[in-house]
């Protein structure tokens, strides 16, 4: 059986029946899982010794929420991330999931330096700014934050949707960047026919069988313990 791409309202539906009753997961335990994911995609993908300035660029909704969680597991691989958080949720989630970060003396860089953090002191950008939900043109303040990954010349690692990509088609007038890694979450979307970058992750792993069958897709076997599978062709 072939790769199954989604689309954004069947990724939602996907997402909104794992969270219902016949599910039995709660956001906190996805978002965990699927923040531990990236972590490990990073650290196949850059190694701490090399590329330890991971900055997390995080966005309003629950794509930046991975981000969060993310760089909690990066600190603890050895890496020194920094977080960009433009808009922060006041939800109780991302509220404790920030704490944990300052915790760990994860930096928050402040919006004036954010140009100048991304030239000099960044190794590699986690794109955790929007997912599956997003639509329209790209909005301030991430217009700002998009325009640079436009720019830049450092790696990107892009969490589930390169942000400001059409969730479908991909690739738009505004926003054309490709990251150097994607990692989809669950099962890839349909813009991620378009990814031309180095490596490409499937992570979440969460889904059982039955789940799979109902909507109609494919979970690649998963490396033993491993919180990521690689997708080598797409
Ligand atoms: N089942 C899974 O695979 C899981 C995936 N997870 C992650 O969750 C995101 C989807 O999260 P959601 O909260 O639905 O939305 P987004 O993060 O994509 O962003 C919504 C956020 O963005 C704002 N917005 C939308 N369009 C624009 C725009 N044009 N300009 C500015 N702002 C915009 C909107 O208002 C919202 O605030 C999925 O991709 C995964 O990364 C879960 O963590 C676990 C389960
Ligand atoms: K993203």
């Amino acid at each position: 059986m072939s790769l199954r791409f989604l689309s954004q309202k069947v990724a939602q539906a996907i997402d909104e029946e794992l969270m219902s009753a016949q599910g039995g997961f709660s956001i906190d335990q996805l978002m965990e899982l699927a923040g531990l994911s990236v972590a490990q995609a990073v650290q196949k993908s850059y190694d701490a010794s090399t590329h330890p300035r991971v900055l997390v660029c995080v966005g309003p909704g629950n794509n930046g929420g991975d981000g969060l969680v993310a760089a909690r597991h990066l600190t603890h691989f050895g890496y020194q991330p920094s977080i960009y958080y433009p808009k922060q949720s006041s939800k109780d989630l991302y509220q404790r999931l920030l704490i944990q970060c300052k915790n760990l003396n994860t930096p928050l860089v402040p919006e004036e330096q954010f140009a100048s953090h991304v030239e000099q002191n960044t190794d590699v950008i986690l794109d955790a700014v929007f997912g599956f939900s997003f639509h329209g043109e790209v909005r301030e303040p991430f217009k700002k934050v998009i325009d640079i990954f436009e720019t830049t010349g450092k790696p990107i690692v892009s969490v589930d949707i390169p942000s400001g990509w059409d969730v479908s088609t991909g690739p738009t007038k505004q926003v054309s960047f490709q990251p150097s890694v994607l990692i989809s979450l669950t099962a890839p979307k349909a813009c991620a026919q378009r990814f031309k970058g180095e490596r490409h992750f499937l992570g979440g792993r969460f889904v059982p069988p039955s789940l799979a069958q109902k909507f109609d897709f494919v979970v690649p076997a998963y490396p033993q313990g491993d919180q990521v599978v690689e997708l080598k062709q797409l």
